[in-house]
């Protein structure tokens, strides 16, 4: 549904998206993930028709940016970074608006008005002025202007940015019900958010794809995956000097009244270490699997050192 091609942006002597290719298909929720200023909105930008590339190009259901912008535009809903729209406007008549400007009129135009502002929960505010909405509001007002046609694509630059636990959670809940009908692109630094809606993840620094993959498959690339846990009754030195003689563990971590043991190669290691407490006669009060942070594999990668994928093959 939609599909990137060598997607290039240039300003000037700057590269802000290099060679850029991936395609997100019906049912993928895609993070987009990359540190300031990495090219996620300018990407965002060429593939909602607001900027032209420099080379390359995008596919919208089809439809060509290049040649067929118009098309690309009625096909997806975009919310852009920040949510822009016009303070004096009410959510009402600005979705009005969006509605008439998307080719919709007279009873078409009220329901689609009502349908999208009853998933973007506005009822309460429609006739409030969008400057004196809070933040999160102001969220949801762009949100609903993008589901009014109940686009197939959606692409949304930071969705959740600024948004109180309780408004994130809302946000996400509505990615979620959406998930199976259309192909949906969510631009964030949040990494809590790629493991709470994401079914994949594009990694994008200086301008490039440095990894593109599951969040699942991310997280096993952390040094820290299959790392494990445990509590133990007894002198918690002794057990790490134990644990840390075992070939499988590159080392062993006290972190407050619990050991955590590094997996040499991220395999395994649960049984190895509990085969080790027992034989020493040690009791484990605790025990609990590690899956890997996100956070550090996202800083290694887009610092350009390696987080080697499971299995060994560097990134
Ligand atoms: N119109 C422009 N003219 C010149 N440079 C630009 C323009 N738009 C973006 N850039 C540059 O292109 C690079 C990528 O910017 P972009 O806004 O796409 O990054 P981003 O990943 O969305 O960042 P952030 O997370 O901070 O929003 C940056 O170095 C930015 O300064």
């Amino acid at each position: 549904m939609i599909e990137l091609d060598h997607l290039t942006k240039t300003f000037g002597p700057k590269t802000a998206v290099n060679d850029v290719t991936f395609t997100v298909s019906k049912g993928e929720v895609l993070g987009f993930l990359g540190p300031n200023g990495a090219g996620k909105t300018t990407t965002m930008r060429m593939i909602t028709g607001f900027l032209a590339p420099s080379a390359g190009t995008a596919r919208v259901c089809g439809h060509d940016v290049r040649t067929n912008p118009v098309r690309v535009k009625s096909s997806l809903g975009y919310l852009p970074e920040g949510a822009p729209a016009w303070p004096d406007m009410t959510p009402d008549t600005f979705l009005h608006f969006a509605a008439n400007i998307r080719g919709f009129s007279g009873k078409d135009a009220t329901n689609r008005v009502s349908a999208a502002a009853e998933k973007a929960n506005l009822f309460g505010v429609m006739a409030q002025p969008i400057g004196t909405l809070s933040k999160g509001y102001k969220r949801r007002v762009g949100l609903a202007q993008a589901l009014l046609h109940d686009p197939a694509v959606l692409i949304m630059d930071e969705p959740t940015d600024g948004l109180d636990p309780n408004q994130k959670h809302e946000v996400r809940k509505l990615i979620d019900a959406m998930r199976g009908e259309k192909a949906i692109i969510v631009s964030t630094h949040i990494l809590e958010e790629v493991e709470a809606v994401c079914s994949r993840a594009v990694v994008i620094a200086g301008g490039r794809v440095v990894a593109d993959e599951t969040p699942a498959e991310l997280e096993a690339r952390s040094e820290r995956h299959n790392g494990v846990w445990v509590g133990v009754d007894g002198d918690l030195a002794t057990a790490q000097a134990l644990l840390d003689s075992l070939a499988e563990i590159a080392r062993v971590e006290i972190d407050g009244d619990r050991l955590f043991c590094v997996s040499r190669n991220r395999g395994p290691i649960a049984n190895a270490v509990s085969q080790c407490l027992r034989d020493n006669s040690l009791n484990i009060t605790s025990l609990q699997l590690e899956r890997g942070r996100l956070d550090d594999v996202f800083r290694a990668i887009t610092q350009g050192r390696t987080a080697p994928r499971a299995g060994g093959a560097n990134a």
